[in-house]
Protein backbone atom coordinates (compact mmCIF):
# COMPACT_ATOMS: atom_id res chain seq x y z
CA UNK A 1 0.00 0.00 0.00
CA UNK A 2 1.19 3.80 -0.88
CA UNK A 3 2.99 4.67 2.21
CA UNK A 4 1.00 8.20 2.11
CA UNK A 5 -2.12 6.60 2.71
CA UNK A 6 -0.92 3.87 5.56
CA UNK A 7 0.25 7.19 7.45
CA UNK A 8 -2.82 8.51 6.95
CA UNK A 9 -4.95 5.69 7.57
CA UNK A 10 -2.74 4.70 10.79
CA UNK A 11 -3.10 8.08 11.99
CA UNK A 12 -6.87 7.68 12.37
CA UNK A 13 -6.67 5.01 15.35
CA UNK A 14 -7.35 7.35 18.87
CA UNK A 15 -6.83 4.46 20.94
CA UNK A 16 -2.97 4.02 21.79
CA UNK A 17 -4.03 0.61 23.36
CA UNK A 18 -3.46 -2.27 21.63
CA UNK A 19 -5.62 -5.12 22.51
CA UNK A 20 -5.28 -8.51 22.01
CA UNK A 21 -8.86 -9.34 20.09
CA UNK A 22 -8.16 -12.79 19.66
CA UNK A 23 -7.31 -13.76 23.32
CA UNK A 24 -10.85 -12.79 23.96
CA UNK A 25 -13.49 -15.54 24.02
CA UNK A 26 -16.23 -15.41 21.35
CA UNK A 27 -19.84 -14.13 22.98
CA UNK A 28 -21.88 -15.00 18.94
CA UNK A 29 -19.88 -17.09 16.71
CA UNK A 30 -21.30 -17.84 13.00
CA UNK A 31 -20.46 -20.85 11.77
CA UNK A 32 -20.64 -21.57 7.90
CA UNK A 33 -23.78 -18.77 8.68
CA UNK A 34 -25.96 -17.98 5.77
CA UNK A 35 -29.14 -16.39 4.75
CA UNK A 36 -31.19 -16.54 2.06
CA UNK A 37 -34.11 -13.96 0.45
CA UNK A 38 -36.12 -16.30 -1.54
CA UNK A 39 -33.42 -18.20 -3.77
CA UNK A 40 -30.75 -15.61 -3.58
CA UNK A 41 -28.22 -15.80 -1.02
CA UNK A 42 -27.07 -12.48 0.54
CA UNK A 43 -24.81 -13.88 3.16
CA UNK A 44 -22.75 -16.36 1.95
CA UNK A 45 -21.23 -19.29 4.85
CA UNK A 46 -19.99 -17.17 6.91
CA UNK A 47 -17.43 -18.19 9.60
CA UNK A 48 -16.71 -15.20 12.35
CA UNK A 49 -16.53 -15.22 16.23
CA UNK A 50 -17.14 -11.76 17.66
CA UNK A 51 -15.10 -11.79 20.97
CA UNK A 52 -17.00 -10.47 24.06
CA UNK A 53 -16.91 -6.70 25.26
CA UNK A 54 -14.96 -5.74 21.82
CA UNK A 55 -16.36 -3.61 19.47
CA UNK A 56 -16.57 -4.86 15.57
CA UNK A 57 -17.17 -2.88 13.14
CA UNK A 58 -18.47 -4.73 9.62
CA UNK A 59 -17.61 -2.61 6.56
CA UNK A 60 -18.26 -3.40 2.82
CA UNK A 61 -19.78 -1.81 -0.28
CA UNK A 62 -23.79 -1.19 -0.56
CA UNK A 63 -25.38 -4.59 -0.79
CA UNK A 64 -22.74 -6.75 0.28
CA UNK A 65 -24.94 -8.50 3.16
CA UNK A 66 -23.85 -6.22 6.36
CA UNK A 67 -27.10 -5.31 7.63
CA UNK A 68 -28.29 -9.01 6.21
CA UNK A 69 -25.60 -10.73 8.66
CA UNK A 70 -26.09 -8.05 11.51
CA UNK A 71 -30.14 -8.44 11.65
CA UNK A 72 -29.42 -12.68 11.74
CA UNK A 73 -27.86 -11.70 15.42
CA UNK A 74 -31.47 -11.18 17.22
CA UNK A 75 -33.42 -12.92 13.98
CA UNK A 76 -34.39 -9.79 12.79
CA UNK A 77 -34.67 -11.27 9.72
CA UNK A 78 -37.50 -13.21 10.73
CA UNK A 79 -39.63 -10.57 10.41
CA UNK A 80 -39.00 -10.67 6.28
CA UNK A 81 -41.07 -12.86 4.57
CA UNK A 82 -38.93 -15.65 2.40
CA UNK A 83 -36.05 -15.27 4.79
CA UNK A 84 -34.36 -17.95 5.59
CA UNK A 85 -31.18 -18.89 7.04
CA UNK A 86 -28.93 -21.97 7.25
CA UNK A 87 -25.79 -22.70 9.09
CA UNK A 88 -25.29 -22.19 12.82
CA UNK A 89 -25.24 -18.60 14.72
CA UNK A 90 -23.90 -19.71 17.84
CA UNK A 91 -24.47 -17.12 21.32
CA UNK A 92 -23.64 -18.17 24.57
CA UNK A 93 -23.16 -21.55 23.17
CA UNK A 94 -26.55 -21.98 21.93
CA UNK A 95 -27.66 -21.88 18.26
CA UNK A 96 -30.06 -19.37 18.06
CA UNK A 97 -31.57 -20.88 14.87
CA UNK A 98 -32.91 -24.11 17.24
CA UNK A 99 -36.52 -24.31 16.58
CA UNK A 100 -36.98 -24.17 20.38
CA UNK A 101 -35.26 -20.62 21.32
CA UNK A 102 -37.26 -17.59 22.54
CA UNK A 103 -37.06 -14.93 20.10
CA UNK A 104 -38.33 -12.43 22.51
CA UNK A 105 -35.71 -13.14 25.04
CA UNK A 106 -33.41 -13.24 22.54
CA UNK A 107 -34.06 -10.00 21.47
CA UNK A 108 -33.70 -8.81 24.69
CA UNK A 109 -30.05 -10.12 24.99
CA UNK A 110 -29.66 -8.77 21.89
CA UNK A 111 -30.24 -4.71 21.54
CA UNK A 112 -30.52 -2.96 18.56
CA UNK A 113 -30.02 0.40 17.24
CA UNK A 114 -31.18 1.23 13.47
CA UNK A 115 -30.32 3.80 10.90
CA UNK A 116 -32.82 6.20 11.65
CA UNK A 117 -34.30 6.89 15.54
CA UNK A 118 -37.35 4.78 15.48
CA UNK A 119 -38.71 6.16 18.46
CA UNK A 120 -42.25 5.59 19.89
CA UNK A 121 -44.46 8.21 19.69
CA UNK A 122 -44.85 8.44 23.81
CA UNK A 123 -42.66 10.23 26.47
CA UNK A 124 -39.21 9.76 26.81
CA UNK A 125 -39.72 7.87 30.22
CA UNK A 126 -42.03 5.65 28.26
CA UNK A 127 -39.71 5.23 25.48
CA UNK A 128 -37.21 3.44 28.39
CA UNK A 129 -40.13 2.11 30.68
CA UNK A 130 -40.95 0.07 27.85
CA UNK A 131 -38.70 -2.82 27.39
CA UNK A 132 -38.61 -3.10 31.54
CA UNK A 133 -42.55 -3.37 31.61
CA UNK A 134 -42.61 -5.94 29.15
CA UNK A 135 -39.83 -8.04 31.19
CA UNK A 136 -42.28 -7.80 34.09
CA UNK A 137 -41.37 -4.36 36.03
CA UNK A 138 -43.80 -2.46 37.63
CA UNK A 139 -42.65 -1.31 40.31
CA UNK A 140 -42.30 2.74 40.18
CA UNK A 141 -39.50 3.77 41.69
CA UNK A 142 -37.66 0.31 40.14
CA UNK A 143 -38.70 1.99 36.87
CA UNK A 144 -36.85 5.14 37.52
CA UNK A 145 -34.32 3.78 38.57
CA UNK A 146 -33.63 1.93 35.31
CA UNK A 147 -34.77 5.40 33.08
CA UNK A 148 -32.40 7.55 34.60
CA UNK A 149 -29.27 4.79 34.45
CA UNK A 150 -30.14 3.92 30.80
CA UNK A 151 -30.34 7.98 29.91
CA UNK A 152 -27.17 8.32 31.78
CA UNK A 153 -25.30 5.73 30.24
CA UNK A 154 -26.57 7.07 26.91
CA UNK A 155 -24.97 10.31 28.04
CA UNK A 156 -28.87 12.36 27.59
CA UNK A 157 -30.03 12.45 31.20
CA UNK A 158 -29.15 15.69 31.54
CA UNK A 159 -30.82 16.86 28.70
CA UNK A 160 -34.08 15.22 29.20
CA UNK A 161 -34.17 15.08 32.91
CA UNK A 162 -36.60 17.61 33.61
CA UNK A 163 -39.11 16.47 30.41
CA UNK A 164 -39.63 13.04 30.70
CA UNK A 165 -43.15 13.32 30.13
CA UNK A 166 -42.98 15.18 26.78
CA UNK A 167 -43.35 12.95 23.81
CA UNK A 168 -39.85 12.17 22.40
CA UNK A 169 -41.07 12.93 19.04
CA UNK A 170 -40.14 15.83 19.78
CA UNK A 171 -36.30 15.72 20.44
CA UNK A 172 -33.46 16.45 17.80
CA UNK A 173 -32.37 13.31 15.12
CA UNK A 174 -29.26 13.06 17.73
CA UNK A 175 -31.05 12.97 20.60
CA UNK A 176 -33.99 10.30 19.20
CA UNK A 177 -30.66 8.10 18.57
CA UNK A 178 -29.11 8.72 21.99
CA UNK A 179 -33.01 7.94 23.54
CA UNK A 180 -32.92 4.54 21.06
CA UNK A 181 -29.70 3.47 22.60
CA UNK A 182 -31.12 4.01 26.21
CA UNK A 183 -34.01 2.10 25.09
CA UNK A 184 -31.70 -0.42 24.04
CA UNK A 185 -29.92 -0.39 27.28
CA UNK A 186 -32.64 -0.55 29.21
CA UNK A 187 -33.30 -4.04 28.99
CA UNK A 188 -29.64 -5.22 30.12
CA UNK A 189 -28.80 -6.37 27.19
CA UNK A 190 -25.67 -8.70 26.73
CA UNK A 191 -24.90 -7.41 22.79
CA UNK A 192 -25.84 -4.10 21.18
CA UNK A 193 -26.11 -3.97 17.26
CA UNK A 194 -25.93 -0.62 15.48
CA UNK A 195 -27.09 -0.47 11.88
CA UNK A 196 -25.50 2.82 10.73
CA UNK A 197 -26.07 4.15 13.69
CA UNK A 198 -25.12 7.94 13.18
CA UNK A 199 -26.31 8.30 9.00
CA UNK A 200 -28.74 10.35 10.13
CA UNK A 201 -26.51 12.44 12.19
CA UNK A 202 -24.64 15.66 11.77
CA UNK A 203 -20.97 15.56 12.90
CA UNK A 204 -21.41 16.74 16.49
CA UNK A 205 -24.14 14.06 16.89
CA UNK A 206 -21.98 11.29 15.52
CA UNK A 207 -19.04 12.14 17.52
CA UNK A 208 -21.76 11.70 21.06
CA UNK A 209 -22.70 8.35 19.64
CA UNK A 210 -18.84 7.13 18.91
CA UNK A 211 -17.80 8.15 22.54
CA UNK A 212 -20.67 6.24 23.39
CA UNK A 213 -19.54 3.32 21.60
CA UNK A 214 -16.02 4.05 23.62
CA UNK A 215 -17.39 4.20 26.92
CA UNK A 216 -20.09 1.01 26.25
CA UNK A 217 -16.91 -1.24 25.19
CA UNK A 218 -16.40 -3.43 27.67
CA UNK A 219 -19.67 -3.70 28.66
CA UNK A 220 -21.31 -4.71 25.96
CA UNK A 221 -20.62 -6.86 22.96
CA UNK A 222 -20.87 -4.23 20.25
CA UNK A 223 -21.10 -5.10 16.38
CA UNK A 224 -21.49 -1.69 14.36
CA UNK A 225 -22.38 -1.44 10.42
CA UNK A 226 -20.73 1.71 8.70
CA UNK A 227 -20.34 2.98 5.25
CA UNK A 228 -17.74 5.44 7.51
CA UNK A 229 -14.37 4.06 7.21
CA UNK A 230 -12.72 6.35 9.39
CA UNK A 231 -15.76 5.42 12.01
CA UNK A 232 -14.51 1.94 11.87
CA UNK A 233 -11.26 2.82 12.36
CA UNK A 234 -12.12 4.94 15.83
CA UNK A 235 -13.97 3.07 17.68
CA UNK A 236 -13.27 -0.81 16.98
CA UNK A 237 -10.67 -3.60 18.03
CA UNK A 238 -12.26 -5.70 14.95
CA UNK A 239 -13.15 -5.13 11.70
CA UNK A 240 -14.90 -7.89 9.29
CA UNK A 241 -15.17 -6.64 5.44
CA UNK A 242 -17.42 -8.34 3.08
CA UNK A 243 -17.75 -8.27 -0.32
CA UNK A 244 -21.26 -10.01 -2.11
CA UNK A 245 -21.85 -11.59 0.73
CA UNK A 246 -18.73 -13.04 1.18
CA UNK A 247 -16.75 -12.35 3.99
CA UNK A 248 -13.43 -11.65 3.21
CA UNK A 249 -11.10 -10.52 5.73
CA UNK A 250 -11.55 -10.67 9.24
CA UNK A 251 -8.84 -9.36 11.51
CA UNK A 252 -7.47 -6.55 14.16
CA UNK A 253 -8.91 -3.36 13.17
CA UNK A 254 -5.33 -1.78 13.28
CA UNK A 255 -4.14 -4.44 10.78
CA UNK A 256 -6.96 -4.63 8.60
CA UNK A 257 -6.64 -1.23 7.99
CA UNK A 258 -2.80 -0.79 7.64
CA UNK A 259 -2.09 -4.02 6.36
CA UNK A 260 -4.75 -5.50 4.94
CA UNK A 261 -4.23 -9.54 3.67
CA UNK A 262 -6.46 -9.36 1.07
CA UNK A 263 -6.16 -7.23 -2.43
CA UNK A 264 -10.16 -6.38 -2.74
CA UNK A 265 -10.12 -5.29 1.28
CA UNK A 266 -6.93 -2.80 0.31
CA UNK A 267 -8.98 -1.66 -2.67
CA UNK A 268 -12.15 -1.20 -0.80
CA UNK A 269 -10.11 0.77 1.89
CA UNK A 270 -8.33 2.81 -0.49
CA UNK A 271 -11.42 4.00 -2.39
CA UNK A 272 -10.61 2.06 -5.72
CA UNK A 273 -14.35 0.42 -5.31
CA UNK A 274 -17.36 0.59 -3.11
N1 LIG B 1 -35.95 -7.73 2.31
C1 LIG B 1 -35.18 -8.11 1.30
N2 LIG B 1 -35.68 -8.86 0.29
C2 LIG B 1 -34.91 -9.26 -0.74
N3 LIG B 1 -33.59 -8.97 -0.86
C3 LIG B 1 -33.04 -8.23 0.11
C4 LIG B 1 -33.79 -7.77 1.24
N4 LIG B 1 -32.98 -7.05 2.04
C5 LIG B 1 -31.76 -7.07 1.44
N5 LIG B 1 -31.81 -7.78 0.29
C6 LIG B 1 -30.69 -8.02 -0.64
O1 LIG B 1 -29.65 -8.70 0.07
C7 LIG B 1 -28.38 -8.16 -0.26
C8 LIG B 1 -27.69 -7.70 1.00
O2 LIG B 1 -28.41 -6.55 1.50
P1 LIG B 1 -27.98 -5.81 2.85
O3 LIG B 1 -28.99 -4.75 3.11
O4 LIG B 1 -27.73 -6.81 3.89
O5 LIG B 1 -26.59 -5.18 2.39
P2 LIG B 1 -25.74 -4.05 3.08
O6 LIG B 1 -24.32 -4.44 2.86
O7 LIG B 1 -26.17 -3.83 4.47
O8 LIG B 1 -26.11 -2.80 2.17
P3 LIG B 1 -26.17 -1.24 2.54
O9 LIG B 1 -24.77 -0.87 2.90
O10 LIG B 1 -26.60 -0.60 1.24
O11 LIG B 1 -27.15 -1.06 3.65
C9 LIG B 1 -28.63 -7.08 -1.31
O12 LIG B 1 -28.45 -7.65 -2.59
C10 LIG B 1 -30.07 -6.69 -1.08
O13 LIG B 1 -30.66 -6.24 -2.29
Amino acid sequence: MNEKIKMNQAAMFSADEEVDVFQRPAHVKADAFSVFYGDFEAVKRVDCEFPEGLVTAMIGPSGCGKSTLLRAINRMNDLIPGCRAGGNMIFDGENIYRKDIDVVSLRMRVGMVFQKPNVFPKSIYDNIAYGPRLQGIKNRSQLDEIVESSLRQAAIWDEVKDRLSSNALGMSGGQQQRLCLARALAVKPEILLMDEPTSALDPKATAKIEDLVGELRGQYTIIIVTHNMQQAARVSDLTAFMYEGTLVEFGATRQLFTRPSEKQTEDYITGRFG
